[in-house]
């Protein structure tokens, strides 16, 4: 389907997305730039890129595909480097968390290229990073969001599709704003609680003794404390105000609960605990349902 993939990123999500790319037989060679050349050539000894670029543009030349896997805060920097090389048969695709901060980037950034580009999400990830824990099912059996806006070519529109499709994932679309809205909400706060949780007990002086008697709860509770933090601070930024309004939320269903475990009501207590508990299942078969379980 595609000669060149050109890969600006190549730590897990680049370098994943390279691997899943191969082994769908999608694109013969993969050219990758990583702004540590050492990231860069860890990648090229393990086989997910088979090229070493020395820069982001060389890595588009000649590149028919291009994937940016860099932080959501390096987009703009990044597409403008490319910019000269971008052209109307090229699919240019992204792999950020927010994408209102990126459309934005990318309209400044590429202006007349701008409809090459087409803004994607896919909802998958883990609290490791580096090109080391790449691999080629990361994506397979996930959702993807496109976030294309008016510019955006109806022809590369339908090749990203086509892609993601191929690498076994369920592609939507959605606009940028509805997009960061609705993961402020399901991945934003979660992880600023996450953080905030662990930072909560790391202040307490008999921090380390009460981590030590940790069970299964807890880390399921907090794996997602383990993330990249300059990759965390570039995203919570970047979608602050609607970050912000879900944390006022999430304080006001917090302080309600406090009310409830204070209070001498265990039924409205039960009640609220049950409304949680009923609507993680309903979630969790509907999740089910539609993506083996992933
Ligand atoms: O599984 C994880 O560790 C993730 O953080 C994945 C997760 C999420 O919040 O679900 C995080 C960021 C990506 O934008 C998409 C998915």
């Amino acid at each position: 389907m595609f000669e060149q993939l050109g890969l600006i990123g190549c730590g897990l999500m680049g370098g994943s997305f390279a691997l899943a790319l191969k082994r769908a037989g999608l694109v013969q060679r993969v050219v990758g730039y990583s702004k540590s050349p050492s990231t860069t050539d860890r990648a090229r000894q393990m086989g997910v890129i088979d090229v070493e670029a020395p820069s982001a543009l060389l890595a588009v030349a000649g590149a028919d595909i291009v994937l940016l896997a860099v932080p959501v805060s390096a987009t703009e920097a990044t597409l403008k480097a490319i910019k000269h090389l971008v052209t109307p048969n090229m699919l240019v695709m992204d792999v950020g968390s927010t994408k209102t901060d990126v459309v934005q980037a990318a309209r400044r950034a590429l202006r007349d290229q701008v409809g090459s580009f087409v803004p994607a999400h896919p909802i998958t990830g883990r609290e490791v990073s580096g090109v080391e824990h790449a691999e080629a099912d990361l994506y397979s059996g996930r959702q993807v969001i496109l976030t294309p806006i008016e510019r955006t070519l109806t022809a590369q529109l339908k090749k990203a599709e086509e892609v993601w499709t191929a690498l076994g994932c369920r592609v939507s679309s959605m606009s940028p704003e509805s997009h960061d809205e609705a993961f402020a909400a399901i991945s934003h706060l979660p992880h600023l609680l996450a953080f905030a949780f662990i930072n909560g007990l790391a202040g307490q002086s008999q921090a380390d003794t009460f981590l030590s008697l940790a069970g299964p709860g807890f880390r399921d509770f907090t794996r997602i404390a383990g993330g990249e933090p300059k990759i965390w601070r570039d995203i919570f930024l970047a979608n602050r105000e609607e970050l912000l309004t879900q944390s006022q939320l999430f304080q006001q269903a917090l302080q309600r609960l406090e009310h409830l475990v204070r209070s001498d009501d265990p039924q409205a207590l039960e009640d609220m605990l049950t409304l949680a508990s009923e609507t993680r299942t309903h979630w969790r078969m509907g999740a089910q349902r539609t993506s083996k379980g992933r």
